[in-house]
């Protein structure tokens, strides 16, 4: 029996004699030859665990190397990106969260932007957290150049598309990806529609002036109410054609759409999805119960549209005026480029959460205006009947000649635009502008709509104020791109990724108020005392007083 002392002279010559590599083993394998099956054996498990042990910090090594260099390079990006943002004017870096407190101080973001440009000038950074930075302008130069050239939006409004209805080429933050959706719709939105006399179907308005019947019946209507139900009515058959209006599950629809924008917003702003929350779940069902429906309306859309086509009730003059309008864009051509395999219902649902809430909108903020300026309403009503006086036609609304009709849309969209900001983001260049400012990668470039489009230098003194007229005259030259005559007119956004449905929904909207007030004379039922109020839930309740 060998001594303790014995075995460890054998193991440590054993442990000498071990190869350090597969080779080596390989080698003194063939060399030893005879030597004995024992010590063959333990080398071997020597040699194994040695190796195992080598390899396995040598992957180690490579793994830390590896997000060492990760890291650094991360650093730097951020030590560069803190570099050129920080030589863009604006409040101290060192207080990154001290902004989530002073947001709320001055009433919303647009309120802080305002303060910060009365300090800072035209051009001002805010650091919202070490790896974001939004740069905000009101300088119209620079605000025309950057929305321009740059053509990719931030990830946040993509995430908010993706996760609440799956991916969209339409609403995607990259411009590569959306592009060539983004030219079908504008073709089919601009050319199709906009080619007939009116861009809602007497059918449609019919049906609109009947729920305001209906509403009445029940006295004052809510004005967001009101306006949500009808822009709802007009986005929904347009896309889906005119079964839409009696689609039994039309209401759930809707109030679903109202509760997936109410939290929208929120969920996405999580990086990664947080599973973890229970209300991150209902959210969820909430939107898979908004995609089924979509399916729904889309299948019955369908099939209404072949029993409709079979019946052949349809005259020439109907077909060829209101065809697109029977079948709904999405059982058209467009229907080809927009469910496509990949992305069944994204855009679907995309177009009809952008649209109603943007409709609605713009509605709700046309009717206080004109509750408030009765003597537009006039002003409107002399022109729709001088125009029916001078065109005779089947459909009486030409709203491309309205000029003071057109003029209250427009100014109602610039005193109060629909969405606080417009942005860009370039994903992975910077961006060098004149004035030697560079916007970095990554950073978020913003454009608050309401202060430009209540800058005085821009609109002049009665910037503040509601007045259509400075827009009468001037309305034909707004279309075909409103923001190109006037980039401080910014409610449909500008340059390469501007609405699409700009020109559709003016229109749409216009036609819809030629309606109503040729039928109706609208008048606020009680109004608060300060007409500034009338912005601030609870929403005025309105009347719709038929004209004798
Ligand atoms: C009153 C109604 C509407 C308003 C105020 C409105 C406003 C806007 C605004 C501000 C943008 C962002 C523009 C920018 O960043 O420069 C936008 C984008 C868009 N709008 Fe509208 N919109 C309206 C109706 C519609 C309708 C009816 C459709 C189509 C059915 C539509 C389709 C789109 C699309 C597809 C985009 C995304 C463009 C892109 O990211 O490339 N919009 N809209």
């Amino acid at each position: 029996m060998a001594s303790a002392g014995e075995g460890t002279s054998i193991g440590t010559a054993v442990e000498a004699a071990v190869p350090c590599t597969l080779l080596g083993l390989l080698l003194q394998g063939k060399s030893a030859g005879a030597s004995s099956d024992a010590v063959g054996d333990r080398s071997g498990i020597c040699f194994m665990r040695e190796y195992a042990a080598r390899a396995t910090n040598i992957v180690l090594w490579a793994v830390l190397i590896a997000v060492t260099v990760i890291l650094l390079r991360r650093l730097g990006r951020v030590v560069r990106f803190w570099a050129k943002g920080s030589r863009i004017p604006g409040p101290p870096i060192l207080s990154f969260y001290r902004h989530s407190k002073l947001i709320p101080e001055w009433g919303d973001l647009t309120g802080y932007l305002s303060k910060l440009h009365e300090i800072y000038g035209p051009i001002v950074r805010l650091w919202l957290s070490p790896t974001e930075l939004v740069v905000s302008v009101t300088d119209l130069s620079l605000i025309k150049e950057v929305l321009i050239k740059e053509e990719d939006k931030s990830p946040l409004p993509g995430r908010l598309f993706r996760l609440a209805f799956g991916d969209s080429s339409l609403f995607a933050p990259s411009f590569d990806l959306v592009q060539q959706r983004r030219e079908s719709l504008e073709i089919q939105l601009n050319g199709v529609l906009l080619g007939k006399s009116s861009s809602i179907p007497l059918k449609v308005l019919d049906c609109i002036v009947k729920k305001i019947d209906a509403f009445m019946a029940e006295g004052p209507v809510d004005c967001e109410e009101m306006s949500q139900c009808v822009a709802f009515s007009i986005i929904g058959s347009t896309l889906f054609g005119h079964s839409f209006l009696t689609w039994s599950n039309a209401d759930t629809y809707r109030e679903l759409l109202m509760r997936v924008a109410k939290d929208a917003s929120f969920w996405a702003s999580y990086n990664i999805p947080p599973i973890w929350k229970r209300g991150f779940w209902r959210y969820w069902r909430l939107c898979t119960r908004l995609k089924g429906l979509t399916r729904d309306i889309l299948v019955q859309c369908g099939r209404s549209y072949t029993s409709f086509e079979k019946t052949g009730q349809t005259s020439w003059k109907e077909t060829a005026e209101y065809g697109t309008f029977e079948k709904g864009m999405l059982l058209g051509e467009l229907n080809l480029h927009l469910i496509l395999e990949d992305e069944p219902y994204g855009n679907i649902m995309g177009m009809m959460f952008h649209g109603y809430l943007k409709i609605s909108g713009l509605i709700n903020n046309i009717l206080i205006k004109l509750v408030l300026n009765p003597e537009m309403q006039e002003k409107i009503f002399s022109e729709i009947t001088e125009m029916n006086k001078r065109v005779s036609g089947s459909h009486p609304f030409d709203v491309q000649k309205m000029q003071f009709l057109l003029a209250t849309v427009f100014e109602s969209a610039r005193l109060l635009p629909s969405g606080p900001l417009l942005q860009r983001c370039s994903l992975k260049h910077d961006l060098n502008l004149r004035k030697s400012l560079t916007i970095p990668a990554g950073a978020i470039f913003v454009v608050p709509v309401h202060l430009v489009q209540t800058d005085s230098t821009i609109w002049g003194k009665d910037a503040c104020q509601f007045n259509p007229l400075r827009f009468v005259s001037k309305t034909v030259m707004y279309f075909p791109s409103l923001a190109d005559v006037n980039c401080g007119f910014l409610p449909f956004g500008s340059g390469k990724r501007a609405c699409v449905g700009q020109k559709f929904a003016v229109l749409a909207i216009s036609t819809l108020l030629a309606s109503w007030i040729q039928e109706f004379q609208i008048q606020l039922h009680a109004a608060p005392e300060d007409s500034a109020l009338l912005q601030h839930p609870p929403s005025p309740k309105i009347m719709f007083v038929r004209r004798s």
